[in-house]
């Protein structure tokens, strides 16, 4: 006889923060909407290389896997040659760092739900699939660098999320257990590398997700806000996070 299929317990009980020693945060999508700066490099990008433009919406579907798979993405998108890459990343860079932040926002509740996370005595850590020399300087800008103990860029590590590798590492550097080591991202991205890493997973509703319905991704639960997830003890009970 086939077994049952398993049912994962999902919008039946609270999430309880006494259980995580840490979190891990993911940065584009979760903490700082950075469209506009991806849109502002990627678009000068292109008028360097006489390539036509992208736009915002299109922008938003190839987020969430590093700089080289969205330039890749994007040269792909423009019919222009692989041949180009090379000069289209040394470009990209070039102009990333210079506009890096001015396009962009943080979400609501993103240093409020830090700052409550820390409060319930968890540490936490920036784990972004974004180069690190992007990363540290727009935690900066945003005034969010000081929450963190570590931040790991996409170049941090061998490889990069969806696959393990980087959360294991992040927990190792952290001193914690995965198990007692939450992920909060945006993203099927991070939800496929905390379940491989053997880290509960939350996901914001609001970030990038490669443009499917973040609802449908394999996640312990959503939150609306980094403040819902570190306050929600103070919420009523119908807002619990669910696990
Ligand atoms: O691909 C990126 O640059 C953004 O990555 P992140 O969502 O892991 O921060
Ligand atoms: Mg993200």
């Amino acid at each position: 006889m086939v077994a049952p299929p398993i049912i994962r317990r999902v919008n039946s009980q609270s999430i309880d923060l006494s259980h995580f020693d840490a979190a891990i945060v993911d940065l584009d999508g979760t903490m700082v909407d950075t469209l506009g700066d991806f849109v502002v490099a990627l678009n000068l990008m292109l008028d360097d290389l006489a390539l036509p433009a992208v736009d915002a919406a299109r922008v938003e579907t190839m987020v969430g896997k590093g700089s080289e798979h969205l330039i890749q993405s994007v040269l792909r998108h423009v019919g222009a040659a692989d041949a180009l890459y090379e000069r289209a990343w040394e470009r990209y860079q070039h102009h990333y760092l210079a506009i890096n932040g001015q396009h962009s926002e943080v979400y609501e509740g993103v240093a409020k739900g830090l700052a409550a996370l820390q409060e319930r005595g968890l540490r936490l850590a920036c784990l972004t699939n974004k180069p690190t020399a992007f990363a540290l300087p727009l935690l900066a800008t945003k005034g969010l660098d000081g929450y963190f103990e570590q931040v790991f860029g996409g170049d941090a590590f061998e490889r990069k999320k969806p696959d393990p590798l980087p959360l294991l590492k992040t927990c190792e550097a952290l001193g914690t257990v995965p198990a007692r080591t939450l992920m909060v991202g945006d993203s099927s991205n991070d939800a496929k590398a905390a379940r491989a890493a053997g880290c509960p997973v939350v996901l914001v509703s609001y970030g990038y997700n490669h443009g499917e319905p973040v609802r449908g991704v394999d996640a312990d639960g959503f939150v609306d806000s980094l403040l819902e997830l570190g306050a929600q003890d103070d919420l009523p009970s119908s807002a619990s996070l669910s696990l």
